[in-house]
């Protein structure tokens, strides 16, 4: 019987078996006496063998590739996106993360697409397939209306994939083209439906004409609100951020005298539906508008959800079992985010105490806004209740 002295000296030392690139070829006591067994027995088989030596490392090499870019389209877009951050000047990196909850324009959008793919990362199959598609459904408005909650709870359907941020293609960034709106877009498989959210659309005059533009088929979604509660959610808004300016009373009013509203002023603006749906109804039939009650979305969101569903042509699968009502948020949450096994209920920017307005601005209002929601309920065959 041949000995290892048949055997290439490199295989008989460990650490030269592990140069040649081939740690695990004999690495159990007795398989170097088997080698000379086949040696013996059949002498090409030795070549054959470095051969399928070679083929087992190669195939492990191109499993261990697979896997990592299997993880890397699955999961770690949040070590991806954040290692893209890291790389960023701090503050820079603080209004990347803060901007890209509402909006892309001041965000960098390949941050921005970073953080969106992580919030999909759980629709996409391992090797992240798919294309990105123009959406075929967007949330159009209104502001302060409750369109992240409604795009939240959406982004839950399997068959719904939705931008994160606001891209604010059809009012802002119209002259980047549409390959620059598509490229926003998370990547989506056969059946399934790209959207996003944009609540400053409804009250833009180009936007029907440009989104008919892309597509005639577009479904359109418009979440309405009382528009004297909007019109303080947006006020509050504002306050925020600028808490200088001057009170909801005085900006109501062009003459608090004569009571004259001042219609300029886009907390007002904004509330008017009617009108700005007549400009919708130019391009687009009545049967392609979606109209979801921003308050019923909160008293019975599985409800409203459920007509969202049947509008995009979906099956009815978010139901009263995804959300329970957090007491200490006040608001219905999750049960469990999309791609995620938590709760989530949105952020502090969403449900804020609104400041007391003189009851006697809040009527003028009311009957400011009368007439109009009138107008819009007829229109819009949906009794939304805000005159009661
Ligand atoms: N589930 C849930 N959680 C929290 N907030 C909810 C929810 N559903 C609807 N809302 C209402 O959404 C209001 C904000 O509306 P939008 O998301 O459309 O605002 S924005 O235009 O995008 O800024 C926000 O308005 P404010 O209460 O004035 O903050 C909420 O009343």
């Amino acid at each position: 019987m041949k000995t290892h002295s048949s055997v290439p000296s490199w295989q008989n030392d460990p650490t030269a078996r592990a140069q040649h690139g081939c740690g695990s070829c004999t690495d159990h006591p007795g398989t170097g006496m088997a080698f000379s067994r086949i040696r013996k027995l059949d002498p090409p088989s030795r070549g054959v063998f470095r051969k399928a030596a070679v083929m087992l490392c190669s195939l492990l090499t191109c499993l261990f590739l697979l896997h990592c870019l299997a993880d890397r389209c699955g999961t770690s877009p949040v070590r991806a996106t954040s290692g893209r951050a890291a790389g960023l000047p701090e503050r820079t990196k603080r209004l990347a993360y803060e901007r890209t909850e509402e909006s892309f324009i001041l965000a960098p959008p390949d941050l921005v697409a970073g953080r969106a793919s992580r919030r999909f990362a759980g629709k996409l199959s391992p090797l992240g397939e798919g294309s990105k598609k123009l959406p075929q459904a967007l949330i159009i408005g209104v502001k302060k209306g409750g369109t992240r909650a409604l795009l939240e709870f959406l982004r839950v359907h399997p068959d719904i994939r939705a931008v994160g941020a606001e891209p604010h293609f059809f009012d802002r960034n119209y002259e980047n083209g549409l390959e620059w709106y598509r490229e926003l877009m998370p990547k989506t498989l056969e059946g399934q439906i790209t959207m996003e959210k944009t609540p400053s659309y409804f009250v833009t005059r180009e936007a029907p004409a440009r989104i008919a533009a892309m597509s005639r088929d577009t479904k359109l979604i418009v979440v309405v609100r009382d528009p004297v509660t909007r019109a303080i959610s947006d006020y509050t808004q504002t306050l925020s951020k600028k808490p200088d300016i001057p009170s909801f009373e005085s900006l109501t009013f062009k003459n608090r005298t004569t009571g004259l509203i001042d219609t300029s002023w886009s907390a007002v603006q904004i509330g008017i539906y009617a009108k700005h749906l007549d400009n919708w109804l130019q391009y687009f039939p009545m049967e392609q508008i979606l109209f979801v009650s921003g308050e019923r979305l909160i008293s019975d969101p599985a409800g409203e959800l459920g007509r969202v569903q049947d509008f995009l042509g979906l099956k009815r699968i978010i139901t009263d079992k995804h959300f329970y009502f957090n007491q200490t948020k006040g608001f219905p949450c999750l049960k469990k985010a999309e791609g995620s096994s938590k709760p989530h209920c949105l952020g502090k920017t969403k449900g804020r105490t609104h400041p007391n307005i003189d009851p006697e601005v809040v009527q003028r209002l009311r009957d400011f806004y009368r007439p109009f929601n009138m107008k819009f309920y007829q229109m819009t065959g949906r009794f939304f209740g805000w005159d009661d």
